[in-house]
């Protein structure tokens, strides 16, 4: 790839505004509800980066504006898994600095994407903040062009959509990024395929009433409009048609050595080159792609929606296979069983995933969300569960409300709700991760969770009867303290009493039903009520079901949160 100095040409916002960075996370968290924004960002020293995680200075993992980006290590993993931290100095910066860093904290509190960087953790002091985003190990994009040359176009079209699904759900969100460059796309892991997109530090939320006119970004990909300071979030798809240009070509596409103004003339009338051999030889639907995003006049320029809609996209080779599977489908159904506390702790769960527990359901997401918009509605999940896997309607109405986040506005289901009920079933609940979990709640450190504490995370989406149920639940001791042993026995109790309650229906559900193919419905409703066992061919009666029940349900019965069913259920049977 022809060389272009990295990062070289970058913008900055010029306009000073007042700085508001606990705004930010309140605006956030109408967003995206108290246990995904308050669980991870935490002010004021109440809880110290020093106390969650181990720095290591000397392990730089880039730099930037902004200064290194350095790894850090969870205390709370026995693995120690690693994160990247970035901290920003807020004592003595322009309001115009703090304006670009309460944005970037607002964004990335709110969005929540496969192929958008995940915020863990934000520690805010009065001298700074750091904010602790997953580790992305396969290296930029920039870095990996530089070394292949080109892709191919399988492989270039293959990132490129990934690249738009995290562009069409910012829009969504009514966020422009306006920075979309090779570097700041990297890739999950080394020799994956898997991309992210970083650094939100110029990005803004966009009203498209108004158009912006700050000239912000990096040259080399900056759309004409941009650079007559009057555009609307088009200027992120003409960022990709240079993108797409560069993984095709391997070169920018407008640079040259005639130096920038010359550049500059080139974006303004759009005159890419296109004398170099990998262009000429790339197929005409390629082409035809990058034209179409590469178009001076913004308004005829294809939005996120479109470009993933054309063929180049719409139609590359990718290996036509489901990854909704049965136990997805098993483990979204089984979610709404769950108690709201359970979901909740799930939720906060979720958070601390690793990229290879992600990994595994995260592409199933990709295929229910079939418009692309980064989450799923009530109607893309029954077209799966009901055509593909026959579930009632009912049931899936149930399953999508007990999915949707407490305060989310629109009626979706968003990534991160889709991942705490795959960890009902489909990803194993490990001690990290509860220990992740315990620390997040425990939000002054001190070891223990109270009622405030709960109340703090989840006070949106249990009441104030429902958390003190929590409370003489899980506090064994009754000293007023939910201690980590505690924590981790009531949600491994409750965990395995799910199980078995599930099994017991499973159990009686099969036994009920096997006479059914030889009894009139009369004689099955007897069965159902006389407990008796044909000894001679061991055939099981539904009595023998309800002393299996029985068995299956001693553990549920021994945390005390089963007596009622159970004796409702023997009462029904009398
Ligand atoms: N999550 C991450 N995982 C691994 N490396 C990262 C991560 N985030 C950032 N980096 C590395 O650090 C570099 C700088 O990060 P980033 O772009 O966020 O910082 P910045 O100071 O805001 O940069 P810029 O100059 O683009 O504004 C990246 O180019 C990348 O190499």
């Amino acid at each position: 790839m022809a060389a272009a100095p990295k990062s070289a040409n970058r913008l900055a916002v010029p306009a000073p505004e007042k700085v508001d960075i606990q705004g930010a996370s309140d605006r956030a968290e109408m967003m995206v509800g108290r246990v995904c924004s308050r669980g991870r960002y935490h002010r004021f020293e109440e809880r110290k980066l020093e106390q969650d995680y181990e720095v290591d200075k000397n392990h730089v993992l880039g730099s930037g504006a902004n200064g290194q980006v350095w790894l850090v290590r969870s205390r709370h993993c026995h693995k120690k898994r690693a994160f990247a931290a970035k901290t920003y100095r807020l004592s003595g910066i322009s309001e115009l600095k703090c304006k670009e860093i309460e944005t970037e904290v607002e964004i990335l509190l709110t969005v929540d994407h496969p192929n958008l960087a995940r915020m863990v953790d934000a520690y805010e002091t009065k001298a700074s903040l750091t904010l602790v985003m997953e580790l992305l190990e396969g290296g930029e994009l920039f870095d990996r062009i530089l070394a292949a040359g080109h892709f191919t176009e399988r492989d270039a079209a293959e990132a490129i959509w990934q690249m738009l699904l995290a562009i069409r759900f910012l829009a969504g969100l009514g966020i422009v990024h306006r920075d979309l460059k090779l570097e700041n796309w990297l890739y999950e892991k080394k020799g994956g395929q898997d991309l992210k997109l970083i650094d939100f530090g110029l990005s803004k939320f966009w009203r498209p009433d108004k158009s912006m006119e700050m000239r912000v970004g990096t040259l080399d990909y900056m759309a004409p409009e941009v650079l007559h300071r009057n555009y609307t979030s088009k200027c992120d798809l003409w960022s990709m048609g240079v993108i797409a240009y560069t993984l095709l070509v391997g070169s920018f596409p407008f640079s040259g050595r005639d130096g920038d103004t010359a550049m500059l003339q080139r974006i303004a009338t759009g005159r890419f080159a296109t004398e170099r051999d990998a262009w000429r030889d790339a197929s005409a639907s390629a082409k035809d792609f990058v034209r179409k995003l590469l178009t001076v006049e913004a308004a005829s320029r294809p939005d996120a929606d479109q470009a993933l809609e054309h063929p180049w996209i719409a139609k590359r080779e990718s290996v036509a296979r489901s990854y909704v599977s049965k136990d997805i489908v098993d483990a979204l159904c089984s979610f709404s069983e769950a108690s709201a506390f359970r979901r909740a702790c799930l939720l906060v769960m979720a958070i601390s995933l690793s990229n290879e527990e992600r990994a595994e359901v995260h592409k199933a997401f990709l295929e229910i969300d079939k418009d692309h918009s980064g989450t799923i509605t009530l109607s893309e999940l029954r077209s799966v569960l009901e055509e593909k896997f026959h579930i009632e309607d009912a049931a899936v109405a149930r399953t999508f409300q007990s999915l949707q986040s407490p305060l989310s506005r629109d009626e979706v289901i968003n990534y991160s709700d889709f991942l705490a009920a795959m960890m009902s079933q489909r990803i194993s609940i490990h001690d990290d991760l509860l220990h992740a979990a315990f620390a997040r709640f425990d939000t002054d450190n001190s070891g223990y969770i109270t009622l405030p504490k709960l109340k703090m995370l989840l006070g949106d989406s249990l009441s104030e009867a429902e958390l003190k149920q929590v409370m003489l639940e899980a506090d064994k001791d009754k000293d007023g303290y939910i201690s980590m042993n505690e924590f981790v026995q009531y949600l491994q109790c409750r965990r395995s009493s799910e199980r078995h309650l599930e099994a017991a229906t499973c159990a009686i559900d099969r036994e009920l039903r096997r006479p059914s193919q030889k009894m009139s419905v009369r004689e099955r409703r007897r069965s159902s009520v006389i407990v008796k066992k044909n000894s001679a061919k061991e055939e099981i009666s539904c009595g023998a079901a309800l002393t299996k029940l029985a068995e299956l349900c001693k553990p549920i019965c021994c945390f005390g949160s089963c007596g009622v069913m159970w004796s409702q259920l023997m009462e029904s049977l009398k």
